[in-house]
This record gives C-alpha cells, structure tokens and sequence, in this order.
C-alpha cells in the first residue's frame, strides 16, 4: 500500500485533532477530518484498533486514519488500557492515582494507536507509540482527559507546553512512524 495524499482522520475527540494537525504540519499530505462515533470493540490494543479502522472504512466508504489511546497501569496487568476513557469518565482524573493506592507500583504507559485503511476491506496499517510515565495526584490544567496525571520526567503532560507533550507523547512517538511512512512516496 503507497502513502496517500490526503488523511481524512476520523476522531470524535478534538484534542486529539489539534495534537495531531500540530504534529504533522510538516508531513507531505493533507489532513481532514470527520467525527464519528465509532463502536469499539473489546480485546488487545491491536485488535481494537484494527476493528474501529475497519468500520470507519465501512462507514466513510474509503479511505480512513483512526487512532485509540490507552493508559496501561503497570501494577494492574496493564488495566485499563483500552477501556480508560470509561475509567475516566467515572472515576474522574483525581480517582487515578487513588486506583493505585494499594500498589507501590505507579508506573504505567501511554499508548497511542493509529490505524490506516485505503478502503472497505483492504489491508490495514498500525503505527504504535508509547511514553513510559507515571500516575500522580493531578497537576496542571484539566483541559485533555488523563494529562494532568500522568507524569513524564517530573512534568505531568498537562504542566509541558504542547510543543514539549508533543515531541516526547505515545502521540509523537506513533506519527513519526506514520510521517516516516508518508515519506516513502517518491
Ligand atoms: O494524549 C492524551 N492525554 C490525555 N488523555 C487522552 C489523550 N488521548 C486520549 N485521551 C483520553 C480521551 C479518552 O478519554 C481516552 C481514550 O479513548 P479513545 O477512544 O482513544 O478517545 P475518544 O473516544 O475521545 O476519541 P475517538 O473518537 O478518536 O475514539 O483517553
Ligand atoms: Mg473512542
């Protein structure tokens, strides 16, 4: 599969959009973007993933870029991983670290997902990042789901500026290897 010209990126998160438009502003495409809401099927990272670009090509009848991000707590198996956005909704960002109260472990990962898929039933690409961090008491402003928690080198992601967030993230990590990839088009 040869990288394509435009990336119609389908999130329903607008942090999310404004990350990822930062990070590829120097990438050879153009990006686009549509919410929708998409299932999100139970199972590994990759699985999930691969289900979510899977319908998004369905839904769009073309070609699509989704991502899935997961917080994995060490001390916990790598829970919550692909069902934060549940955890978070409930427990809120101050009920993050109090998850781990009973664990000396605090350390976890940030995993970013982005899955590319030209159209309905062809072949689909993954690009993985991960930023090793761990959970603190929230610091920072409270603008982007778990940001104020998770905290990279004595900065919680929500105290960097993004620029900074931006170069170290699971986010960062993961479109580097997509930018690489957009690359190969001679
Ligand atoms: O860099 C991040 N820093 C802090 N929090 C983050 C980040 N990236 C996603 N998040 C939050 C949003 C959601 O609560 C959960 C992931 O769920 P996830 O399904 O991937 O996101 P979503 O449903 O908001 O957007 P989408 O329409 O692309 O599925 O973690
Ligand atoms: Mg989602």
């Amino acid at each position: 599969m040869s990288p394509p010209r435009t990336l119609n990126f389908i999130t329903g998160n607008p942090n999310k959009l404004a990350e990822v438009k930062a990070i590829l502003a120097d990438a050879p495409i153009t990006l686009q973007s549509r919410s929708i809401d998409l299932p999100e099927l139970q199972g590994t990272i990759e699985e999930i993933s691969m289900d979510k670009c899977r319908r998004a090509a369905d839904t769009v009848q073309g070609p699509v870029l989704v991502e899935d991000t997961c917080l994995s707590f060490n001390a916990m198996g790598e829970l919550p991983g692909p069902y934060i956005k549940w955890f978070l909704k409930q427990l809120k960002p101050e009920g993050m670290h109090k998850m781990l109260a009973g664990f000396d472990d605090k350390t976890a990962q940030a995993v970013c997902t982005f899955a590319y898929c030209e159209g309905p039933g062809k072949e689909i690409l993954i690009f993985q990042g991960r930023t090793k961090g761990n959970i603190v008491p929230p610091r920072g402003p409270q603008d982007f789901g778990w940001d104020c928690t998770f905290e990279y080198e004595g900065q919680t992601y929500a105290e960097m500026p993004k620029t900074k967030k931006n170069a170290v993230s699971h986010r960062g990590k993961a479109l580097e290897k997509l930018k690489a990839w957009l690359q190969t088009r001679e």
